[in-house]
């Protein structure tokens, strides 16, 4: 499942992060790529430091606490984000993200928008599947999550620049159609409850959710 999600920054906190990133140093994002994706990879990425420590806490902080996101990913821990810019033609080829990352296992994939995308040309982020490509640009504060399994590129940036955060989350349902099945019991669940009340239906609804949950959660 790809998902996209509106909001998951305001546009003052969109602004405020951007001042941050304006002041902090950049280098060569192939530090962070492994070796075949190193060959693709053409971006620069946010200098370690005390900066990008609070940066990270401050964004990891307001992912977790989106409601949607928590539902779709179910993630148990996320790597430690990375903030990217693309800029002059820069682009990332086709790729599959590393399985493992500070020894957090990689299920879900996600791209957080950080400028509007009328401010650049290009620069989508193109996920592969075996229905076709999908192509993603995002508002900013708006984020998309995709099943880390997926090859995906990110288009070159031709004009302007592309800024973006970008993470990993392991999940506690490592199987994408699984997460997808639970989010859909979730969402029936909490339409029924929306439009009538908590009827001994809802009550079915949330045990077979929690007790999907339960049998597949890996803790
Ligand atoms: O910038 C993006 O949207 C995704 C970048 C990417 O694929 C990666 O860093 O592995
Ligand atoms: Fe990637």
């Amino acid at each position: 499942m790809v998902i996209t999600i509106a909001d998951v920054l305001s546009p003052v906190d969109v602004q405020d992060i951007r001042s941050t990133l304006a002041a902090m140093r950049f280098e060569d994002g192939r530090a962070t790529a492994g070796w075949s994706a190193k060959l693709v990879k053409e971006n620069e990425q946010a200098k370690e430091g005390p900066a990008l420590g609070l940066l990270r806490e401050r964004v990891s902080k307001a992912i977790l606490s989106n409601v949607v996101f928590s539902l779709a990913a179910r993630p148990k821990a996320l790597t430690p984000l990375l903030f990217s810019r693309y800029g002059g033609g820069q682009h990332y080829g086709t790729h599959v993200d590393n399985p493992l990352m500070d020894g957090i296992r990689t299920d879900v994939s996600f791209t957080l928008f950080l400028v509007d995308p009328d401010s650049y040309h290009g620069g989508e982020l193109v996920i592969e599947s075996v229905s076709g490509e999908e192509e993603v640009k995002l508002p900013a504060g708006f984020l998309v999550a995709y099943p880390s399994t997926s090859l995906h590129r990110v288009a070159p940036v031709t004009r302007g620049e592309r800024l973006v955060a970008v993470s990993w989350a392991q999940s506690y349902v490592r199987d994408s159609a699984r997460r997808e099945m639970l989010f859909d019991l979730e969402n029936a669940k909490r339409g029924l409850f929306a439009t009538s009340g908590k009827t001994p239906e809802f009550d079915l609804l949330a045990k077979t959710s929690a007790n999907l949950f339960r049998m597949w959660a890996e803790t």
